[in-house]
């Protein structure tokens, strides 16, 4: 017998073993899903009967059955997909580790939870420290079948007769074509990134490294193993994870589902606010200013003025006087309210507060004799003075604060000193459009902050407030407790119910690509998680705010008081040494300070720059298509912001990519929206972040370098976003 065909039987006898295995896993695990799903239909049933505490009971038990349901479906996919071999002398049996945990019917260890202490040896056992290990095997499935093993013999001095198979997992993983979402990697995570993923949950963990090292996916994992380390802290008080843009979110959504965990709220820095959604970036120097902390000082002032429209004065007559509220006295009573704390939160005073100024100026005898309980009685029931007061002070919520701003008039004079007049011309420009952009949502909150929420009435203050200012039309949604944030089964998130500011901390919150962040995004954040803990991930040289002191500062405040644990990766996972090389070379002659990490996968392909070129298009077509051709996964095609519309119309004209034959069709703004099946997207430099695909084809590479201040680590990112082939075109 040849030894290729006896290697091949002895291969697949393993692979026959691993799947009786498998399959005896599986048949526990329809078990488990058969019984949350009699538990969700008993749940029903008790809802029937007709008493309260039938609702609640039912509520509670289809409630944890959905959630057991959904975590058992989204196990599924490469359920088993670990081994280990100990030495004989501490274990006989070798170890299954899966995506959950799963016992037998007597109650036996079937699989270990890769999170579970169990299962740390798998990840962090090497040659050189085996920890007992005499094997590492990962399975290879698909769905249910076992379809390949990778082993490494950690220990080449225990006496085992272990056959050892495949080349390795982290290459095999490495090298697979990439399609539009990341991942788990659960199999294959190293040693390194297990002890950021393990880290306690306390403080703030910082997770840095260069391009490709694992940051995100590593950071992904994290929150799956702190939702099992501690799941009462972290479901019951939920886990943000904010990332650069949509494009980015829909990119990394499925990591954590695949991973059994849905109870984790994804929001791209647009989102970031409930309620809110923005998807449009600022041009570079409206942005600039927007993200500036200086902007934290105009909301304050714009949350204080007078709201524009209403009333500046009042006048009564009562008994014997003329009583008036002048635009003076009006200014004092609004100093004096916001003093005592936010303006919304006023609310219940204000009409105290006019009456007493009122009756200060009530001086004739029959007035006085008639007495203050009288003279407010009078007022209260007054239709001009209830409807003076509502107008005076409305309950106002930060998009209508926020929408005074678009007065020329108004912004020069709140902004005295804060904004110069060039800054104002650029922000009255960027807001008469009327819809918000990302850089606008911090803003927002800032606004929200300063406003306050509307206090929902209890007793007390009903009786104060006489006026019913509190009910002017205003939505007073039910007040609700983070704990009770609802579970949504079969969605990403959880969503909190309400939009208050009680509703918006956080257990941990996750940042991803942190070093983006301006200052007003990080007052933003930090506000969600002034009692949680954090997981920062980010790599400075590939950042585009351009004050990074200021930035700086504003992370420092935004974490004040929490103990720091940094952890540093150092091996870049997605690019070949090839494209690495390049992008570094780059990086070093352009003078960015860059983490330089090692690229270990060697594909033999040089990075292609394509130019001069006469004629862009054509160079262009003829880089995207031989790339789409080349590769079996994605194709980015980043252009400079300017010529976006320009390239999208040219690959909609080119029948190559419009030909199914040819594997690729073009997405018409995949920037925007891209719809997963798009093979070949345009995107801007900044679009690409966070991103990887199979080819990368760069368009006029000066362009995207000249664009803004930051030109040169955007460019530094986009050509770390390749797997296997990048080409320069300009
Ligand atoms: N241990 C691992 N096993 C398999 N694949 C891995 C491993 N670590 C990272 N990768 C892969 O490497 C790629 C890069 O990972 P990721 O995007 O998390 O890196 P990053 O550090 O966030 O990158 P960047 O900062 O450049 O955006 C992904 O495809 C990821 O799945």
């Amino acid at each position: 017998m040849s030894e290729e065909l006896a290697a091949g039987s002895i291969e697949d006898r393993e692979i026959a073993t691993e799947q009786d295995y498998v399959d005896e896993v599986y048949v526990q695990l329809d078990a488990s899903t058969q019984n949350a799903k009699a538990l969700a239909a008993e749940g029903h049933q008790r809802g029937k009967l007709e008493h309260e505490g039938g609702l609640v009971e039912r509520d509670a038990m289809v409630f944890q059955a959905a959630k057991r349901i959904a975590q058992l479906d989204a196990a599924h996919e490469g359920l088993v997909f670990g081994r280990l071999d100990i030495d004989p002398s501490i274990d006989v049996l070798p170890r299954y580790i899966g995506r959950i945990g799963v016992r037998n019917a007597e109650r036996d260890v079937l699989l270990i939870d890769w999170r579970a202490p169990a299962a740390a040896v798998f990840y962090q056992a090497t040659a050189a420290t085996p920890q007992g290990v005499v094997r590492r095997r990962v399975l290879r499935s698909l769905h249910r079948t076992v379809i390949g093993v990778e082993d490494e013999l950690l220990d080449d001095q225990a006496e085992t007769d272990l056959p050892i198979i495949g080349e390795g997992a982290l290459m095999a993983q490495l090298s697979r074509a990439r399609d539009r979402s990341m991942h788990s990697i659960v199999a294959t995570i190293q040693a390194e990134q297990d002890q950021a993923i393990r880290a306690p949950g306390k403080g703030v963990v910082s997770i840095s490294g260069g391009p490709g090292t694992g940051k995100t996916v590593v950071a992904l994992h994290r929150a799956a193993f702190l939702l099992f380390s501690d799941r009462r802290r972290y479901e019951g008080g939920g886990v943000l994870v904010v990332g650069p843009s949509g494009v980015f979110m829909r990119y990394i959504e499925r990591v954590l589902p695949s991973l059994g965990e849905t109870a984790v709220a994804l929001r791209s820095l647009g989102e970031v606010v409930g309620g809110l959604r923005a998807t449009r970036h600022d041009e570079p120097a409206v942005a600039d200013i927007k993200g500036a902390t200086r902007m934290s000082e105009l909301m304050r002032r714009t949350s204080r003025q007078h709201a524009p429209g209403a009333p500046t004065s009042f006048r009564i007559y009562w008994r014997d006087d003329v009583i008036v509220l002048d635009p003076g006295v009006l200014g004092r009573l609004r100093r004096q309210l916001m003093s005592q704390g936010r303006r919304n939160r006023q609310l219940p005073r204000v009409a105290r507060t006019l009456l007493d100024a009122m009756w200060r100026q009530v001086q004739g005898e029959r007035g006085r004799e008639r007495g203050r309980e009288a003279f407010d009685d009078d007022m209260l029931g007054h239709a001009g003075f209830v409807e003076f007061a509502s107008a005076w002070w409305p309950p106002l919520d930060a998009k209508t604060v926020f929408g005074w701003l678009r007065d020329p008039e108004f912004l020069s004079r709140v902004g005295e000193g804060v904004v110069t007049r060039e800054e104002q011309l650029l922000l009255a420009k960027s807001w008469a459009a009327g819809d918000i952009s990302i850089e606008d949502v911090p803003l927002l909150d800032e606004l929200r902050y300063a406003l306050g929420d509307v206090p929902q009435r209890t007793d007390d203050e009903r009786d104060l407030d006489e006026t019913g200012l509190l009910e002017g039309g205003v939505d007073l949604q039910e007040l609700t407790t983070i704990s009770e944030r609802e579970y949504a089964p079969g969605g990403l998130a959880w969503s909190a119910p309400t939009h208050r500011i009680e509703d918006d901390g956080y257990a941990h919150v996750l940042i991803d690509e942190a070093q983006d962040l301006t200052p007003m995004q990080w007052r933003m954040v930090g506000r969600r998680g002034r009692a949680a803990s954090w997981t920062i991930v980010g790599d400075p040289a590939q950042s585009s705010w351009p004050d990074a002191p200021e930035a700086a500062t504003a992370r420092a405040e935004a974490l004040e008081g929490k103990e720091l644990d940094e952890f540093h990766l150092s091996t870049n996972y997605r690019n070949s040494a090839e494209i690495y090389a390049f992008a570094a070379a780059y990086a070093g002659r352009v003078g960015l300070d860059a983490d330089l990490p090692d690229a270990v996968r060697r594909t033999g392909e040089e990075p292609a720059v394509v130019g001069p070129v006469d004629d862009l298009e054509a160079a262009v077509r003829e880089a995207v298509v031989t790339t789409a051709g080349r590769v079996q996964g994605t194709v980015g095609v980043v252009v400079p912001v300017a010529r976006r519309s320009e390239v999208n119309a040219w690959l909609a004209s080119w029948p190559e990519l419009a030909d199914d034959a040819a594997g690729a069709r073009a997405a018409v703004d995949s920037s925007v929206t891209p719809s997963g099946e798009d093979r070949v997207v345009v995107l801007t430099g900044l679009d690409t972040k966070g991103l990887e695909f199979d080819g990368i084809v760069v368009v006029s590479p000066q362009e995207i370098e000249d664009e803004s201040a930051t030109g040169r680590s955007t460019l530094y990112v986009v050509l770390t976003r390749a797997t296997q082939l990048l080409t320069t075109v300009g």
